[in-house]
């Protein structure tokens, strides 16, 4: 059976601040996306997981995007080496929450960088985008950690979004489902599913077809429910704007070993 367990952390004070690169800065309501993060959070509670909020890390102002701090294939837990320098602190208590849930440890070192958001899990494929936040390095580390695990590590190159995932992301049936004009190889996916909007091609597997995404994509959630699947939307409006989105707002252990 699947552990449905997932980490989580509060955005802090300086969320606002949050880097942007691919948008241009837009106000942040900090109180707006306090409500949204508890009911995304909320949302993931209601279908069964369980939820281990990270320590803060109050002077990061991206630290909510916990995802981005690490990696889990079965129970190994790889630490992230963020391409940001800002981000480099969260990666700490993100450590000690994959090691209370009794992972086994690795980490990207220097001079690798990764971003958790740049890699996608389809079964035992895992892709990786070698792009602004992930160098070579660092996904020669990632293959080297999670290959002898028996993953089929695949780099895919990331130059129109943020990350990886800010362009694809896979539904149940392994269908890489993306944005076409945000994805630079889509032949290198088996089966690809283009979707008509950028925040459609984020999705979170919430387990039996339903899938949570945001609201921003109403079209899209109306074609994957016309494929079967059940869309739960969520407003996470003040993340889009420093180009955050569903999946990174929290990381998902499916295979712990308990
Ligand atoms: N995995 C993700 O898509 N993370 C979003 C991170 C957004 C944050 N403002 C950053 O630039 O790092």
């Amino acid at each position: 059976m699947p552990s449905r367990h997932a980490l989580v952390r509060r955005p802090g004070p300086r969320l606002a601040e949050g880097l942007v690169t691919h948008v241009d800065r837009r106000p942040v309501d900090l109180a707006r996306a306090m409500r949204q993060w508890e009911e995304y959070v909320q949302v993931l509670r209601d279908h069964g997981w369980r939820i281990t909020e990270v320590d803060p890390a109050d002077d990061c102002p991206d630290a909510v995007f916990v995802e981005d701090t690490v990696v889990v294939f079965r129970n190994v837990a790889l630490l992230a080496r963020p391409g940001a320098e800002s981000r480099r602190p969260e990666v700490a208590a993100a450590r000690a929450a994959a090691e209370a849930l009794g992972c086994s440890l690795n980490e990207i070192r220097a001079p690798g960088t990764l971003d958790g958001g740049d890699v996608l899990k389809v079964g035992d494929t895992v892709y990786v985008g070698r792009g602004g936040r992930t160098n070579a390095e660092g996904v020669r580390q990632l293959r080297a950690v999670f290959e002898p695990l028996g993953a089929r590590v695949i780099a895919v190159p990331v130059s129109r979004v943020l990350h990886l995932k800010s362009a694809v992301t896979a539904l149940p049936d392994g269908t890489v489902i993306g944005y076409p004009p945000l994805v630079d190889d889509p032949a290198a996916f088996p089966r690809f599913r283009p979707v008509p909007e950028e925040a459609g091609a984020h999705v979170v597997l919430l387990g039996g077809g339903k899938l949570l995404m945001a609201a921003a994509a109403p079209r899209t959630a109306r074609l994957l429910t016309d494929l079967g699947y059940r869309p739960v939307t969520v407003d996470i409006g003040e993340f889009e704007k420093l180009e955050g989105c569903v999946t990174c707002l929290s990381v998902r252990l499916r295979d712990l070993y308990a």
